[in-house]
């Protein structure tokens, strides 16, 4: 069995959440001293902070929750790829990447640096790479960035394209630390029967 390697973001009251969204706080609901025998806590966040999975009713009231997601979408063989300096990541920036048979598909773009501060810009996804990822199966799209779509965008057209060519969405992974390559993907959602969306824990495995 080869390594873990983390590529969560840590959760607490340090994280970069969507400017006025609900930040992720935590607090004891009971002190060990007040219950007598245990702490209990309580947490309170977004469900869009953080490494996380968007569910489809995120942007379409009609659209999968959580519980509806497959699990085995987010466990299985992922290629890492690293994109740099790019303004979009489009159809053209996997000119010469190899991505056939791939089902996970993980994008190393850097262009998130300062994780303590919300980014001011992200290189969105174009809504035509949805259809040219579906094509060569890819079903879950993973990138280190916290949307697929501009961040001032109110259509989200990338989110649409995505989900109605089958391809889920993993936002705000961390590959800063991982070379480009196949591992085996870890990143389930919790099994939230209401919500749209999840925050994940995610892991690659070395394969060996
Ligand atoms: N939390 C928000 C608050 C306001 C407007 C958008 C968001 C989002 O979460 C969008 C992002 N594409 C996301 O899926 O995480
Ligand atoms: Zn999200
Ligand atoms: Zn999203």
């Amino acid at each position: 069995m080869g390594r873990l390697l983390d590529i969560s973001q840590r959760l607490d009251h340090q994280t970069a959440g969507w400017p006025g969204d609900t930040p992720f706080t935590y607090s004891l609901a009971w002190t060990k001293a007040e219950s007598g025998s245990v702490n209990v806590g309580k947490f309170t966040m977004s469900t869009h902070i953080g490494t996380h999975i968007d569910a489809p009713y995120h942007f379409d009231n009609e659209g999968k929750r959580v519980i509806d997601l497959d699990p085995q979408l987010y466990v299985g063989v992922a290629r890492v790829i690293h994109l740099h300096d790019c303004r979009t990541i489009g159809i053209g920036s996997f000119a010469g990447v190899d991505l056939e048979g791939v089902t996970r598909l993980l994008v190393r773009t850097g262009a998130w640096p300062d994780r303590s501060a919300f980014p001011k810009q992200i290189p969105p996804v174009e809504p035509e790479l949805a259809a040219y990822l579906a094509a060569k199966g890819v079903r879950l799209l993973g990138l280190d960035l916290p949307s697929v779509d501009p961040l001032d965008s109110k259509e989200l057209l990338a989110h649409h394209a995505l989900t109605e060519h089958g391809v889920h969405i993993l936002e705000g992974i961390v590959l800063d630390h991982i070379d480009a390559g196949d591992y085996e993907l870890i990143a389930l959602p919790l099994p939230l029967t209401e919500a749209d969306g999840s925050p994940v824990r995610a892991v690659l495995r070395e394969l060996t």
